[in-house]
């Protein structure tokens, strides 16, 4: 497993709201993070960090060893599903799909697996602004994973997929692990977080309250169960 993002002593203010209160990780290859944390404990900002989208006031960001401050190539190695995607309104799937792969100009063949599994091609003629909640995040899904990212940064990816959507969505994420992805999920759903995870961060109130692997979390409790561990973590001090 190689070290792909390093993230050494940020930290984040809006207003006089301190976000991220000095966080330091790495994240590695061929593994499935899960990042939980209350409403508001900076899951999305930290991630927002990564890509780039929210500059840090303080500490640095490296992918693959090298500083990413205020530069942009590293990002074409990232797939990105945002919690809410906000598309152009009145264009089309097809239009949409077309000019990202456009704008891209990958020279790689697309991933189209979840178009494929969500049969988007037969939506393409749809507007995005019609589309409901659901099928705008199986847009997202599909756009994220489309480009053979390295690195697949999801922040709430099954919240309004029906369950047969959210199961495709796992699997795609399991066969990208296999293919030695690292995948950054952020949910408060802890049976997905569950059956996909390696690796569990818990952040709270801009802080690291743990980073381990699952399996080792289990032992420490004894639980199976990520509610019961959580419990156990966050109300027993052991943390
Ligand atoms: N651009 C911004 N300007 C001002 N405050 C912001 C901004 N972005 C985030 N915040 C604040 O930072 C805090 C952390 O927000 P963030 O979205 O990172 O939390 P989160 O852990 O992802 O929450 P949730 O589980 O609700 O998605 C919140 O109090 C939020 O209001």
């Amino acid at each position: 497993m190689d070290t792909l993002i390093e993230l050494s002593h940020i930290k984040k203010t809006f207003g006089k709201l301190q976000v991220l209160k000095d966080i330091s990780c790495h994240f590695e290859s061929g593994n499935i993070v899960s990042v939980l944390g209350p409403n508001a404990s900076g899951k999305t900002t930290m991630i927002k960090s990564i890509l780039g989208m929210v500059i840090p006031d303080e500490g640095d960001i490296r992918f693959c060893g090298a500083r990413v401050n205020k530069t942009f190539d590293y990002k074409k190695y990232i797939g990105y599903m945002p919690q809410i995607g906000r598309y152009p309104d009145n264009m089309k799937i097809g239009q949409l799909f077309d000019m990202m792969l456009d704008i891209r100009n990958c020279n790689k063949i697309p991933d189209t697996d979840l178009i494929e599994a969500y049969r988007l091609k037969s939506m393409y003629h749809k507007p995005m602004r019609t589309l409901s909640g659901g099928t705008r995040q199986k847009v997202s899904a599909a756009l994220a994973f489309m480009f053979n990212p390295d690195v697949l940064i999801l922040d709430e990816p099954t919240a309004g997929l029906d369950p047969f959507a959210t199961e495709i969505l796992k699997q795609k994420i399991l066969a990208e692990k296999a293919n030695n992805r690292l995948v950054i999920i952020t949910s408060h759903i802890l049976s997905e977080s569950e059956e996909l995870a390696d690796t569990v961060m818990y952040l709270y109130e801009g802080k690291i309250k743990f980073y381990e692997p699952l399996a080792a979390l289990q032992m420490e409790t004894g639980e199976q169960k990520l509610g019961k561990i959580l419990t156990r973590l966050l109300t027993e001090e052991h943390v």
